[in-house]
């Protein structure tokens, strides 16, 4: 086991696999979030705590409301009650673009605008922060002109590093769905931020990309940032999470080390209770048919 990675998990060790369970050093603290939207709350979460400098995975089936969380936490959604902090600093109502400054950014799918602009242009748009689509489309050239020489040497260092330089002048709209990921993930660094957020770093990757897409997840925390990451992959989240969250119909309903929350049955019945992810559902239809063998095998012995 590589050192870092048994750091994280050593971080880990004496916190309870329970629900909002407290860390040792948490980066993230919220308490009593709840986002309804017309009669559903869609997040209702009584307690929640990010471990610093390990690799969190959210997981859940779809619906559970992981995408909503992300989008409170990062300022990109308001909710109807609740108090979270950032380093100890509280976030409620402060603007995305501020979050992201504060050093808490989160990834975003290639849009139908950012496709059409140069992968150049989305690293260096990374660097205005997170102010949404509207104004990423808007004219962006003057807000960089002093500092240009500078941002634009981070976005080529950072397109070096995830291998996307050759692919500098290339609309984001031609690359391969492992190179968008990387492009995600390289666009959120231009902010430097101490908390990375990941929204399904593994959909639509293809399966001689993942190994490279999780080194580079890998390589996020190893550096020293935290990562958080929602995913329905659960071979990406059983390889590289030092924890996982798992929410089910807003709630968090299990918490621990990958090898405790998938052998969890509160975890199965999260994702049986609801539609869900191939993924998980191939997971689960095996342990299903273990399940009915074994039933079936003591029946005929009995
Ligand atoms: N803007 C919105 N307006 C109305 N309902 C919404 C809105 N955003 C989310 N919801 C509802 O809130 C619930 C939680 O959705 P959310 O997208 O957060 O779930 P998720 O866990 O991210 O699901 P998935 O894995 O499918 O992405 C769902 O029932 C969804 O339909």
């Amino acid at each position: 086991m590589p050192v870092e990675l048994s750091a994280a998990r050593a971080a880990l060790e004496g916190v309870p696999n329970e629900p909002g369970a407290p860390k040792p050093d948490p980066i993230v603290k919220g308490s009593n979030i709840v986002r309804t939207f017309g009669g559903l709350k869609a997040v209702d979460v009584d307690h929640i705590e990010i471990q610093r400098g390990v690799i969190t995975a959210l997981i859940g089936p779809n619906g559970a409301g992981k995408t909503t969380l992300f989008n409170l936490l990062t300022g990109f959604d308001e909710p109807d009650e609740g108090d979270w902090s950032f380093n100890g600093k509280a976030l409620g109502r402060v603007p995305a673009f501020k979050v992201a400054r504060l050093g808490m950014v989160r990834t975003f799918q290639l849009t139908k605008v950012l496709a059409k602009l140069r992968v150049i242009d989305n690293m260096l748009l990374g660097a205005t922060g997170q102010r949404g689509e509207k104004f990423w489309s808007a004219p962006f050239k003057s807000l960089w002109s002093a500092q240009e020489d500078e941002i634009t040497k981070r976005a080529d260092a950072l397109l070096e590093r995830f291998k996307l330089d050759a692919k500098r002048e290339d609309f984001a709209g031609s690359l391969s769905g492992g190179q968008r990921k990387l492009l995600e993930m390289a666009r959120a660094l231009m902010v430097d931020p101490e908390l990375i957020m990941l929204d399904e770093p593994m959909a639509g990757v293809n399966p001689a990309l993942k190994q490279s897409l999780l080194g580079h997840v890998k390589s996020l925390r190893d550096e020293g940032r935290t990562v958080l990451f929602v995913e329905h992959d659960m071979d990406m989240v059983r390889d590289i999470s030092d924890w996982v969250i798992v929410m089910a119909q807003g709630q968090i309903v299990a918490e621990g080390t990958p090898q405790s929350v998938m052998a969890n049955q509160s975890v199965i019945d999260a994702y049986l209770g609801a539609h869900h992810d191939t993924d998980i559902t191939e997971i689960d239809v095996e342990e299903l048919e273990e399940l009915a063998e074994a039933a079936l095998d003591e029946e005929a012995t009995s």
